[in-house]
């Protein structure tokens, strides 16, 4: 987990000074009082508060001051132990369902849900009482009593993070569950795991403590806290303070786990808010910027941990009232391409790239407000979009009260306004309605107008017709175009569909792998298209020469995971003109035919 600063408030600096307090008494505690704290001393027996002793002595003359100082640490060594078998025990139950069979999955979720639901002090007594009385039993007693949190947790988290697009990508591209596991899932929700160790070593101190008030805890003649708690319990009618010692110092570190695992818990979720930002580096000037470009992309990696390069050195000018398509089969990093322009690459992906200019000016320089008004993004699924509970012309007329400052009543106006500009039917009755009430493609028509109460510079739309029916996609198509020739709108256009780029789009870049390996203009693709890949492509569409009873054609083999790119030719192993050299070495980008560019061996 990377260090992140906690919140300057009470409860954390609280927090940090009672951990750091109990982590500085558990060093020194032990060599500084261990001594007095063994000593027996006949003429002091059970006695309480006196200058010599401020908190008494214990049934051997001992002194429960010294005595308190030294359990730190044993109290603290066994707290840690348990969160760490019941921590490493539930994360290892939540993340089996992913990649066990069906049968045995369901089976262990059935268990967790169980064990959630039975009363954990029980669980701990239980085990501790079957696995034999002692500092063990206790440990072993208060792992399984935390496990099934943890374990509920990595489900759910897991979960969470299953549904998401890259993953459902990595599984289609056929990587293995307990790679998906280990590669995807488990680095995506490692750190709310590590905050909730935190707070649950709170838990686990006062577990421990209770379990050893119970009796079923440490024995002499060891003693934690709990078990000096135990010890004094006997005598607090008569002396209270012997008590009071080992209960304030219970009470004070479970306190202070749990302010700091908080305070940690809302530092990750302020960095955080809807996945966090990625980091983000510049290499050095990678030449001279094209001053007449909308977007221009030198450069652009996204990176994640493990090796995953999905996007790699991805360059890309987009022109005033151009529209670029950008196809390849799905994980070839489309997504994540626009993700990354948009500035909404999921932590922990990292971007990096050597220049990433709108309007020739650094996209990192630019402020929320000018980013929203100068970049519209249209998604596949509208109502990812749109707000559920609130009415599509509320929601647009947000935008342009955010943005621009407009007055509510000049905002509404302006967004009934737009609606009618993408063509929907009715727009002032429409704007009324909530979102489930909008038909799919009306629904993509109210998302383009979105992004267009504002005058935006550059619209990306993320396979915007995939999920609607021909026709309707007809209609978005040219309402996009539409849109870009009337406003000098650029496009970024995504699409795994070679043939609705084609209809679309000026220009197309071919991306496999992470990486552009070709570039042309539209009206040449059927003549010119020289990358095999693209050609694939091309001979994958029916047309109506084809033979209905045949199977249509399709490229064998599968294109690898963004970790295990090698470094010759990406495309080498489905390429039917493969060489030795393909193999070995990634053929450059480079101009090829009349505006083209292509990354091949073959052709070049
Ligand atoms: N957060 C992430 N962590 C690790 N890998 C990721 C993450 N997000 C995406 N990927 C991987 O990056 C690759 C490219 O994903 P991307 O969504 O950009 O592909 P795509 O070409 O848009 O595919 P599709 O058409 O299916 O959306 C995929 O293999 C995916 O598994």
């Amino acid at each position: 987990m990377k260090p992140r600063l906690l919140p300057r408030t009470p409860a954390a600096v609280a927090g940090a000074a009672l951990v750091a307090a109990m982590v500085v008494l558990a060093v020194v505690g032990p060599p500084l009082w261990g001594a007095t704290a063994e000593r027996i001393d006949a003429a002091a027996i059970l006695q309480g508060t006196s200058a010599a002793h401020p908190l008494g002595t214990d049934s051997l003359g001992r002194d429960l001051l010294a005595r308190v100082l030294v359990a730190g640490r044993f109290s603290l060594a066994l707290a840690l132990a348990a969160t760490l078998i019941g921590g490493l025990a539930g994360i290892v139950l939540g993340a089996l369902p992913s990649v066990l069979p069906g049968r045995a999955a369901r089976l262990i979720t059935g268990a967790v849900n169980a064990l959630v639901a039975f009363p954990g002090l029980l669980l701990a007594m239980f085990t501790a009482v079957v696995s034999g009385l002692g500092a063990r039993g206790a440990v072993l007693g208060i792992g399984v009593a935390i496990a099934p949190g943890f374990a509920r947790l990595t489900q759910t988290l897991a979960a969470t993070v299953a549904g998401s697009d890259y993953v459902s990508a990595a599984r289609m591209l056929g990587v293995s569950r307990r790679r998906v596991l280990t590669g995807h899932v488990l680095p995506n929700i490692a750190e709310p795991l590590i905050l909730q160790l935190t707070q649950a070593l709170g838990g686990a101190l006062l577990g421990l403590a209770g379990m050893s008030f119970l009796g079923l805890g440490v024995q002499p003649p060891s003693f934690d806290w709990g078990r000096l708690l135990f010890d004094g319990f006997a005598r607090i009618y008569v002396t209270p303070e012997v008590a009071l010692g080992p209960a304030a110092a219970v009470a004070l570190a479970g306190i202070g786990f749990n302010l700091l695992g908080d305070a940690m818990a809302k530092a990750a979720a302020r960095t955080a808010p809807a996945g966090k930002k990625p980091a983000v580096a510049v290499p050095p000037n990678p030449g001279e910027p094209d001053p007449g470009a909308v977007l221009e992309v030198k450069g652009l990696t996204v990176a994640f941990p493990g090796g995953a390069t999905p996007v790699r050195e991805l360059s890309l000018t987009i022109a005033p009232g151009e529209i670029v398509g950008l196809v390849g089969e799905s994980g070839s990093g489309k997504s994540l391409t626009a993700a990354a322009i948009g500035g909404l690459v999921p932590y922990p992906g990292t971007v990096t790239y050597g220049r990433l200019l709108l309007g020739g000016r650094d996209m990192a320089t630019l402020s929320g407000k000018e980013l929203g008004t100068a970049l519209a993004m249209v998604f596949q699924d509208p109502m990812a979009s749109l707000n559920p509970a609130l009415r599509v012309g509320g929601q647009l007329a947000e935008v342009a009260i955010a943005h621009q400052g407009a007055g509510r009543a000049e905002a509404n106006r302006r967004a009934v306004d737009r609606l009618g500009h993408v063509h929907l039917p009715d727009p002032a009755a429409r704007a009324r309605q909530h979102p489930h009430e909008l038909s799919g493609g009306m629904r993509q028509r109210a998302v383009i107008a979105m992004g267009l109460m504002a005058t935006p510079r550059l619209i990306i739309a993320d396979e915007p017709t995939t999920a609607l029916d021909v026709t309707v996609q007809r209609q978005i198509l040219r309402l996009l175009r539409e849109v870009t020739e009337e406003t000098g709108a650029a496009a970024l256009f995504i699409s795994h569909d070679i043939a609705v780029v084609g209809e679309l789009c000026d220009r197309v870049m071919v991306m496999y792998a992470g990486r552009v390996v070709e570039e042309l203009p539209v009206a040449r693709l059927a003549a010119e298209a020289a990358h095999p890949y693209t050609r694939a492509l091309i001979a994958s569409l029916p047309d109506m020469d084809t033979d209905r009873d045949r199977p249509l054609a399709s490229i064998p083999g599968r294109q690898p995971a963004p970790s295990d790119v090698g470094p010759g030719c990406a495309f080498a192993d489905r390429c039917a003109l493969a060489s030795a050299r393909c193999a070995a070495e990634r053929p450059p980008l480079i101009p090829y035919g009349v505006a083209g560019r292509v990354a091949c061996w073959e052709v070049t």
